[in-house]
């Protein structure tokens, strides 16, 4: 848990909204219609592009500097051979499906509190926004038992259970992924204490899901944001994911079966000295209810992340040192404007 269940702590707590019983609208309501703002309408890029993020095999010798390249030229790699089974990650999005299928008094009951970081509502960032995301969110911030136990009397066990397996999977696999980056940035692993004894690293699990929406081309899923962490590990069957890649735009992330997306957060631009791109990403929605679960990881909240500096990073520091608690907070109150504020 640790840090990142402070985030959007201070954010405009009464301007939280509810989510809207979806199954029941047959309207796109004047709340969720967002209007084309120039490269901020969400329908420029629903068609497949004809660029796309790498696919990286982590069983591949090469993986380590195709992760690196992937880092830094967008931000976003698409991650096969990786040892998280297929079935495991089934039954997320099965268990999710059941999660979010529940009649809304009941998931109301699980509600985040205002302030809160875990349960479930609409995105974190919705009070920075005018407009409704057509979203419904389900945060695991630690154990799911207490919120779920309160949403499902009879049946959290096997869901907890699922989650739980998931969420120490995707943590190990994040590891992995960072000491591979690590190696690149000349940081020895070994000398990381919250590496060698994670106890204290932040993560969340995010279940989304994406409602089926009436007028898809005039709703947004969920806004352009980027990351508030070191890595996240996304995963999803379906396509809805958009990267925002300079020089090209929008971006449709086609899945691949099986694989995970990865994505670099603040944390691991700042640490790289702005060389590895936190890419920003948003979610467009269909007709057809998508579901997605991304797991984020951070630092322990003490720690302080500065910029590396070598010939490969830059021999000027680009950001000033932060905590992870402090930038999240930062984050929280700030949002988009959080890395211009720590800039050199
Ligand atoms: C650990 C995190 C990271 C959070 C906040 C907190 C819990 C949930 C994450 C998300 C998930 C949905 C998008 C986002 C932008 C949001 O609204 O909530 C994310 C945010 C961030 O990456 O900043
Ligand atoms: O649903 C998706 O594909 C993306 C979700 C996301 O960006 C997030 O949870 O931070
Ligand atoms: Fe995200």
């Amino acid at each position: 848990m640790g840090a990142l269940a402070e985030a959007y702590k201070h954010s405009l707590l009464d301007k939280q909204p509810i989510p809207l019983d979806y199954g029941s609208v047959r309207t796109l309501p004047e709340s969720h219609i967002w209007l084309d703002q120039s490269d901020e309408s969400p329908y420029v890029a629903y068609s497949t592009s004809p660029i796309s993020p790498p696919v990286i095999d982590l069983t591949d010798p090469d993986a380590p500097r195709l992760i690196i390249q992937a880092c830094e030229t967008w931000g976003v790699f698409q991650l096969i051979g990786h040892d998280i089974p297929t079935k495991l990650m089934e039954d997320v999005e099965s268990e999710a499906g059941k999660l979010f299928g529940l009649p809304v008094d009941q998931k109301l009951k699980a509600l985040r509190s205002p302030g809160g970081g875990a349960g479930y509502g609409l995105p974190h960032i919705s009070p920075f926004f005018n407009k409704c995301m057509w979203h419904e969110g389900f945060t695991i911030m630690g154990s799911p038992i207490d919120h779920t136990r309160q949403l499902w009397p009879q049946a959290y066990q096997g869901f907890c259970e699922t989650m739980v397996d998931y969420q120490n999977q995707l943590k190990a696999l994040t590891e992995q992924l960072i000491r591979i980056i690590f190696k690149s940035l000349n940081i020895n692993s070994e000398e990381v204490d919250w590496l060698k004894d994670s106890q204290g690293s932040s993560t969340a699990l995010q279940l989304n899901s994406y409602p089926a929406c009436p007028d898809p081309t005039r709703a947004m899923g969920l806004a352009p944001h980027t990351d508030t962490s070191l890595i996240t590990i996304l995963q999803s069957k379906t396509s809805g994911l958009q990267v925002f890649k300079e020089g090209a735009g929008w971006i449709l992330v086609q899945p691949i079966p099986g694989a995970l997306i990865v994505n670099v957060g603040d944390f691991l631009h700042i640490l790289s000295n702005g060389v590895f791109t936190t890419v920003r990403h948003r979610v467009v929605v269909t007709q057809i209810q998508r579901f997605s679960a991304a797991h984020f990881y951070a630092p322990p909240g003490d720690v302080i992340v500065s910029p590396v500096m070598s010939k490969d990073f830059g021999e000027v520091p680009r950001y000033r040192s932060v905590s992870v608690k402090g930038y999240v907070e930062t984050k929280g109150k700030h949002f988009e404007k959080a890395l211009s504020l720590i800039k050199k």
